[in-house]
């Protein structure tokens, strides 16, 4: 390794291979640095930072660079186009007629390049995901970029390259009025947000109201000289879409009332009257494949969702009881954890590599210290190079 072995490549292609990771590729020990330096600017830039913002690390050459910068858009586009299109034909045959309704809203604006901020409301399981994989693929088939965005860690699982708006947008982690998103004009994430067709924000309803403000501030900006701004309209023109359901969790903030929670919500903020409000009702989970216990399935829907609407139990001065039916719940709370854990992780040892196996599957907890509880307990399990691993 240390040796310096002759370059047969030139100069361009190697920095390619050597970034794409080309096998018996024979290079020096300071084009090792410098690979090793783009790889961490890579990772960087992937999380908005540089090694820019460090200045006692070296910076890896420009060539190098400027490979990598691309590929933060290449890897936007790098898709089967053809296989997207075929996999599209089959989505759009199965949307039903309110899930078509709101395609049909969204790729409109898209293709009217008129700009468009739309907000969709919809209870779990009525087809949200599969209603992104479609618009996704529609945008995707034909070269165009899809910004997929979620406010939460865990959901950026449910849908190829998506990203927690916070990573995505470099959005402080703690705002106020005044925040602002560092993405510097000209920028390679700049440019690929400039590029974007569509953004589409899972659980918009989860974050601060000040999220969207400061976010709006930044694409009138970055977007101030692309030929899609449009000084009149939020996000200076891109279509955007939210989705969420304001009975889930709101934007937790520490020690504030119900009513500053509230006030918080993307709903309170001056953008809410700009974004057209589309809805999804039917439940898909319910109305798929056969069930033998489709009523039971059916009460249990009703009933999550009278919790939502506050129809669930006796209300006084806007909090509920709400009787747990004893059926699912945990009744010795010694073991309780335990038993939670064998049941949604069965034989978690000989399933770590399925592919899977935890995605399909979280513990939802209500404070950090039963978050920490349940890592180290299911941590404690694992072999010891995993034990480092945290779960979002
Ligand atoms: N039009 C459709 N045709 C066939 N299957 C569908 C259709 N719409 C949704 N589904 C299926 O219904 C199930 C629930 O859909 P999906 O996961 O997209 O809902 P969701 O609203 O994102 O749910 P949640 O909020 O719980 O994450 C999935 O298995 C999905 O593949």
């Amino acid at each position: 390794m240390a040796k310096l072995m002759p370059l047969t490549l030139d100069k361009e292609s190697f920095s390619q291979r050597a970034l794409l990771v080309v096998q018996d590729l024979m290079i020096s020990e300071v084009q090792i640095k410098d690979i090793i330096l783009a790889k961490i600017e890579d990772l960087l830039q992937s999380n908005g930072k540089s090694l820019k913002e460090y200045c006692e690390m070296s910076y890896p050459p420009e060539n190098l660079v400027s490979i990598l910068e691309d590929r933060i858009i290449m890897k936007e586009l790098n898709f089967d186009v053809n296989a997207l299109a075929s996999e599209l034909g089959e989505y759009l045959e199965k949307l039903i007629d309110e899930q078509k309704f709101t395609y049909d809203q969204i790729i409109g604006a898209v293709s009217g390049n008129m700009g468009g901020l739309f907000f969709l409301y919809g209870q779990g399981g009525c087809g949200k995901i599969f209603l992104w994989s479609t618009i996704s693929c529609s945008i995707r088939a034909k070269g165009g970029i899809v910004l997929n965005i979620t406010s939460s860690g865990i959901a950026t699982l449910l849908l190829t390259n998506r990203r927690t708006a916070h990573s995505r947008f470099k959005i402080p982690l703690t705002i106020n009025e005044d925040s602002l998103c560092s993405i510097k004009q000209g920028s390679p994430l700049a440019r690929l947000i400039t590029k974007a067709k569509l953004i589409i924000w899972d659980e918009a309803s989860m974050i601060s109201k000040y999220c969207y403000k400061i976010l709006d501030k930044c694409l009138r900006d970055i977007l101030r000289c692309s030929d899609s701004y449009n000084a009149h309209l939020p996000f200076g023109g891109k279509v955007i879409i939210f989705e969420g359901d304001f009975r889930q969790i709101l934007s937790v903030i520490r020690r504030d009332s119900r009513q500053d929670i509230i006030q918080s919500s993307i709903n309170s903020s001056y953008l809410w009257h700009n974004c057209k409000v589309l809805k999804l009702t039917k439940n898909m989970k319910l109305s798929l494949g056969e069930n033998n216990n489709i009523q039971e399935l059916i009460n249990f829907a009703e009933w999550l969702l009278n919790i939502g609407d506050d129809l669930a139990g006796d209300t006084i001065d806007g909090e509920s009881i709400v009787r747990i039916p004893s059926d699912i719940l945990v009744k010795n709370s010694e073991i309780a954890l335990d038993g939670l854990i064998d049941f949604l992780y069965p034989d978690i040892l000989s399933n770590l590599s399925v592919e899977n196996y935890f995605k399909d599957r979280a513990i939802l907890a209500p404070t950090l210290d039963c978050v920490t509880d349940v890592n180290n307990k299911m941590t404690a399990e694992l072999p010891t190079y995993l034990d480092k691993k945290e779960s979002t």
